[in-house]
């Protein structure tokens, strides 16, 4: 995916004709995103096949780095002519885009159109629906999941086809596979705030009060002290007992570490399935998140990205991009895209397309992943928070996740992200009122 730590630094932009306006008598319509490997392939024959399907709209997907490099970009050109016409944004951009004024909301053309949003997974809907509107289009679901070698299994006596499945588990097996092989590291956990986040919401933990700011705007964080620490306490031991492996924030070093054999067991995005099963020289399994012994697995937050209408272009241009927005929703182009990378069917009928069952059939694991998403207890806390500083709270948490990584006592890591969580949304509320 899109992440700003794992991003892919794949520079191809299929066709780089930036131009608006009809070009040869057709619609012009520039779409910015940031799918790197498989995804960038996939989209760009998603693309090529829409382009081909009719003659009046010419689309241009352009890469542009991460999701947060795009958005810097993007807020340097918004209100220019050189703005996109529709822009991918990850999730945790949803309510800085609906406050900066720059895009007009879904809604606005669902209506107009009498188009049917109600097909979608109903976990994605719960995403990005507000108080019964979209104002962005939703496309690259993703959650994370599970990662681990197979094999390296196996050799260390372990069951290859039962995962850990508590945080215990975890490091039962990360001792296990280290005894058996001492040049390969049981697990990893990139420092990323959005896999904290989830680790969090699958045992039933808010991020933010005010139900993850689905009912009013948030005060402060959401989590309880044995909650939030217990992510750390966990990877902490598994750093003293030598079975966890540090790539940083890293997340292109830590899947080669795990293609390597350097590492058995991951957390990634379901983005990354294709890339990390067709890479790996071994038989690699898909599981779900670990969670606490003494908690009850709740599930997973939509991660991932949606696609923004911005606001400023010609009528005709954004009409262009909504048609190609509603042929990114067809049972298709959804089965294309789940099985050409790993992120999701925003639209469930895609599920019943014969491509998607040969695929399952031949790589069972990308079913794990939507497996994961359909027990998910419908909550507050696996709905998702929103807050504009959600963003900022990531890099929090990824600074104290790399100090307890390179020794670093909890207990202050942990105190200082608190403190400087609650002081960022405390920022934020004031900076919105201004
Ligand atoms: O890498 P992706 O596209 O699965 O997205 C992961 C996160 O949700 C991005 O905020």
């Amino acid at each position: 995916g899109g992440n700003s730590a794992s991003g892919n630094s794949s520079q191809s932009t299929g066709n780089t004709n930036n131009e608006a306006g009809a070009k040869d008598g057709k619609q012009v319509v520039t779409f910015w995103h940031s799918m790197g490997g498989a995804g960038q392939e996939t989209l760009n024959s998603i693309v090529e096949d829409f382009n081909n399907s009719q003659d009046k709209i010419q689309v241009n997907a352009e890469y542009q780095g991460t999701y947060d490099e795009s958005l810097t970009k993007f807020n340097a050109v918004a209100g220019t002519d050189s703005a996109p016409t529709m822009i991918q944004t990850f999730e945790i951009g949803t309510m800085s885009m609906i406050n900066s004024g720059n895009i007009i909301p879904i809604q606005e053309f669902v209506d107009k159109d009498g188009y049917d949003m109600s097909g979608l997974e109903g976990n994605i809907t719960n995403y990005y629906s507000l108080d019964g509107k979209f104002y962005s289009m939703p496309f690259n679901s993703s959650t994370p999941v599970m990662y681990y070698n197979k094999d390296a299994f196996k050799k260390a006596g372990l069951d290859p086809e039962k995962a850990p499945e508590t945080f215990e588990e975890v490091e039962e097996a990360s001792k296990a596979i280290v005894k058996s092989n001492p040049n390969m590291k049981g697990f990893a956990l990139q420092a990323y705030g959005w896999l904290w986040e989830q680790l969090l919401a699958n045992q039933g933990a808010l991020l933010l009060n005010n139900d993850n700011g689905r009912t009013d705007t948030p005060t402060k964080i959401g989590w309880t002290e044995k909650e939030g620490k217990s992510i750390f306490e966990w990877v902490k031991r598994m750093v003293d007992d030598g079975t966890f492996a540090n790539y940083g924030t890293n997340g292109d070093n830590m899947v080669a570490g795990f293609l390597a054999g350097d590492v058995a067991m991951f957390l990634q995005s379901s983005a990354s399935a294709r890339d990390v099963i067709d890479n790996a020289p071994f038989e690699v399994g898909i599981a779900f998140l670990p969670y606490p012994e003494d908690q009850e697995r709740q599930g997973v937050v939509i991660g991932g990205a949606s696609l923004w209408m911005i606001d400023g272009k010609p009528k005709e241009e954004s009409k262009a991009a909504w048609e190609f927005m509603k042929y990114l929703q067809t049972p298709e182009v959804q089965a294309k895209w789940h099985v050409g990378t790993g992120y999701f069917a925003v639209n469930p009928a895609a599920y019943e397309e014969e491509v998607v069952k040969e695929a399952w059939a031949e790589k069972p694991q990308l079913q794990v992943t939507v497996q994961q998403l359909q027990s998910t207890k419908s909550s507050y806390a696996t709905q998702g928070a929103l807050m504009d500083m959600l963003p900022q709270g990531r890099k929090i948490m990824e600074t104290a996740l790399e100090t307890v990584y390179n020794g670093g006592e909890v207990d202050q890591a942990y105190k200082t992200a608190v403190q400087q969580f609650n002081d960022a949304i405390e920022q934020a509320n004031k900076a919105r009122k201004k």
